[in-house]
């Protein structure tokens, strides 16, 4: 007998004698039971999905009370339903409540007496807890909104707004914990698990809140253990363009620490934050809603698999939160085992820790923080139950068997410790209270016990060095406390000293010299000779430093120039060879040889809020019709503009080129951009050439800006006579774009003339006129396509996985 097999009889002869075969029966009947459950059910709206039923999880949750019993039968009904559209409003203040205002005249004011088979639609609302009314909730499934004529119209401009990144289709309690993180312009945030990034996109979207402030102090990290959906985050916040930003691949149960001086010399400086989101990989149970999956897959097994390593996580957050930082931790998951339970277990842990007595963690009563929100109380009791449905009060009851599943952990606290721990401070969000998925929040504060006076207050939270203690935490009372001490001490010794994490390690073998598989990231040099002449050409500010500049190549010609934060750059400076760097900087500048230009690089759109604050020429002051013009037309020649914008443009060389419009410079302004102009202040990149002029804009950016100044990108642009008629010999070849009524645009013979005048179009900006018609007339199967990938899911189920391992995998 091979030794294999020898170890298979053994483990099968030891499970027989723990009485485990009785198990078998029961989980046979319950596979039986399952599947009976699992019928496939014809939903209206044609589409097909499981049945929602899973008796494991009915017994699970009405034992738990968490539920309030005469609202259970609500409860399991609303599971049930799909879940509403919900979306948020993104981007710079003024510009959203542009879109809002047309959102509401354009759109919701149409669908007060809409009905979809025969019931009528309620209309729109706005989220009464999100601020300033950018957060809404459409009480239809995107199937309905998909396939209803009445609404065709909405889905469109759904899917383009959502593909310019304009506005977030994103779970309305997903947009909860990152407001909760009460974050400022000057903090340092961590986002552990963070893609694919719809949370992250908040923190960025906070921390650049206040538009007064050209760049913002702090920077947000974002980390995620898995490679790819690191990538889909890039592509995620790749519109809000941050260079106070970046994105990491660790697991982040051993983070790496991060030196803010050279590790080798002298005395560490560990980055300490002041934010830190546990956004923790969950069994999902919450958004059964939106992914019916989860019901034929759920069992206790899942939770009691990720208990473990969501309290790692939520320990190395806490290890990296810097005094009086804040830590919010979340799940989309009402399991009190990866709730309640990690959280308590934490604090209890955390107390016992001698090295921690200098300062205390804590929960944040943030009932109060988002009027209008409903929610449950956190609960300081739960039960375990086992797969097989037996039921556990204390780890005494729990069969020897089962203590590789079954952890003293996942225990509630006893009643005194619960009086001390708060746990009513958590939140809990019940679908049914407000039509939403269902969720869990706990905001944990780190306060000092004492207030070391010689500390550098202004500098704490990066200079502050890491507890590198590797005591071992204090005996607790009893034979639950003798075990939980045992349990610590194997597990979770190093938990404040992840410096080597097996993680870094393994990668380390992955690593080739001069840093990970990315490409390099190389700043310029103060002498560079690239700079000057681009200096010189847009009269750069004073206060612009060149030497946050960087490239991502280090030979040959650089063909994009990106711009980071000097903080992001002292990290990367620092940390090159033991962090995982997926993405970082903002491209500002893209190459564009041309004979008649003297700078070889222009400014990108991408960049160019970024960057306008510190240029000092080549700017152009247009009107709305002007933007109308330029974002319809490929090469519209000069004589298109409006006479005042044409002189301007008169007075300037051939090259790179940027234009604003600016509500605000009334001496400019005129009668049509107060009636038909937006009133915030727009910006674009673009070309001069000699007799054209052209923007840079992304195709998908074009529809938003001509819908904010009042032109559907399905309507005639010359309806409202903003274009002359170009130059004669061109005449004839203006054609109609196949596909529409009444858009004209310049044809290719204009654009022959204009190709010569102005360059090419870049990897940036990729817009034909005739994209225009083509992304109006989207097959069902491109929709279907863009609503799965545009659609933030943050949910991770089909968990397999032991106690230390997760492979989870997306449900979109
Ligand atoms: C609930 S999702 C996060 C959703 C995200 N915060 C958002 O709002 O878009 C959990 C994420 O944790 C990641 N993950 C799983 N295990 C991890 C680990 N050990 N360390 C870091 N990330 C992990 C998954 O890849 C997944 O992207």
């Amino acid at each position: 007998m091979g030794r294999r097999n020898r170890n298979k009889k053994q483990q099968d002869m030891k499970r027989k004698d723990r009485g485990d075969d009785r198990d078998k029966d029961t989980k046979r009947q319950r596979l039986d039971d399952a599947k009976a459950d699992s019928i496939q059910t014809q939903e209206p709206w044609g589409y097909k999905m499981t049945d929602k039923n899973n008796k494991m999880f009915e017994t699970f949750y009405k034992m738990q009370n968490i539920i309030p019993e005469d609202e259970w039968e609500t409860f399991m009904a609303t599971m049930r339903e799909p879940l509403p559209i919900t979306f948020r409003a993104t981007g710079f203040k003024s510009e959203v409540q542009e879109l809002l205002k047309i959102i509401k005249s354009d759109f919701f004011s149409n669908m007060v007496d809409i009905e979809i088979e025969g019931k009528k639609v309620d209309p729109p609302s706005t989220l009464p807890w999100y601020p300033d009314g950018c957060g809404w909730q459409i009480n239809l499934t995107k199937q309905m909104v998909r396939k209803s004529p009445p609404l065709e119209k909405l889905h469109k401009f759904l899917i383009s707004e959502t593909e310019s990144g304009n506005i977030s289709r994103q779970e309305a309690v997903s947009m909860i914990p990152p407001l909760l993180m009460d974050i400022k312009p000057h903090h340092k945030v961590l986002d552990m698990c963070a893609a694919p990034g719809s949370k992250t996109a908040q923190l960025i979207e906070y921390l650049h809140a206040d538009e007064s402030i050209k760049l913002p102090e702090g920077f947000v990290i974002a980390n995620d253990a898995d490679n790819k959906r690191c990538y889909m985050m890039t592509h995620q916040v790749k519109r809000l363009a941050s260079p106070n930003f970046m994105i990491i691949n660790h697991d982040a149960s051993t983070m790496p620490n991060i030196f803010l001086s050279d590790p080798g010399a002298g005395e560490k400086k560990c980055l300490m934050y002041d934010r830190v989101l546990a956004d923790v990989p969950c069994s999902g149970d919450g958004t059964m809603r939106k992914n019916p999956d989860v019901w034929g897959k759920w069992t206790v097994a899942n939770g009691h698999n990720l208990h473990g390593l969501q309290t790692r996580i939520l320990k190395r957050g806490l290890a990296l939160l810097g005094d009086n930082g804040r830590l919010v931790y979340s799940t989309c998951s009402l399991n009190p085992i990866e709730d309640e339970a990690v959280v308590a277990s934490t604090l209890l842990q955390w107390r016992n820790m001698s090295a921690n007595k200098n300062c205390e963690i804590r929960l944040v009563d943030i009932s109060k923080e988002l009027p209008g929100l409903k929610h449950n109380k956190g609960v300081s009791h739960w039960k375990i139950m086992s797969k097989t449905s037996d039921v556990y009060e204390n780890m005494s009851e729990v069969p020897e068997a089962l203590h590789t599943q079954i952890r003293p952990s996942m225990f509630p606290p006893t009643p005194e410790q619960a009086e001390s721990l708060n746990l009513d401070r958590c939140i809990r969000i019940l679908p049914h209270l407000q039509n939403t998925g269902g969720f869990f929040v706990a905001v944990i504060e780190k306060v000092p016990r004492i207030q070391q006076e010689d500390q550098q207050k202004a500098d704490v939270t990066l200079t502050a060095p890491i507890d590198d203690t590797t005591k071992e935490p204090e005996a607790a009372n009893g034979e639950e406390g003798k075990k939980e001490v045992e349990y610590v001490k194997k597990q979770d010794r190093d938990w404040s000293k992840p410096e080597i994490a097996p993680y870094c390690s393994q990668m380390k073998k992955k690593r080739k010299a001069g840093g990970f598989k990315e490409d390099p990231y190389i700043f310029l040099e103060e002498t560079d000779p690239i700079w000057p002449p681009i200096q010189k050409f847009f009269n750069m500010d004073k206060e612009f430093d060149h030497k946050y500049l960087l490239v991502r190549c280090g030979e040959g010609k650089k063909r994009n120039i990106y711009y980071t934060s000097p903080h992001i750059k002292t990290i990367l400076a620092h940390n090159e060879e033991r962090v995982k760097f997926i993405n970082l900087g903002v491209k500002v500048l893209v190459r564009s040889d041309h004979d008649d230009c003297d700078c070889s690089f222009r400014l990108c759109q991408e960049g160019l809020h970024m960057m306008f604050p510190f240029l000092n020429a080549r700017s152009l002051k247009v009107h709305s019709r002007d933007i109308v013009t330029m974002l319809s037309t490929e090469n519209p020649f000069l004589d298109n503009f409006s006479n005042d914008v044409h002189s301007q443009a008169k007075a300037y060389s051939v090259g790179s080129i940027w234009f604003i419009y600016d509500p605000s410079d009334e001496a400019f302004m005129d009668q049509d951009d107060r009636e038909n102009g937006p009133n915030c202040k727009l910006v674009f990149c673009g070309w001069k050439g000699k007799v054209s002029m052209r923007s840079f804009v992304p195709k998908q950016e074009r529809f938003h800006f001509l819908r904010l100044c009042g032109v559907q990108p399905q309507d005639a642009l010359f309806k409202r006579g903003h274009m002359k008629s170009p130059p004669a010999n061109t005449q004839e070849a203006i054609q109609r774009i196949p596909g529409t009524d009444s858009m004209d645009v310049t044809s290719s013979a204009d654009n022959q003339t204009a190709e010569s005048d102005v360059p090419a179009e870049d990897d940036d900006v990729q817009t034909t006129a005739s994209d225009i018609p083509a992304k109006y007339s989207a097959t069902d199967d491109t929709e279907s396509a863009m609503d799965s990938a545009t659609e933030n899911t943050d949910t991770v189920n089909d968990v397999t996985q032991s106690n230390n391992s997760t492979e989870a995998t997306e449900a979109t």
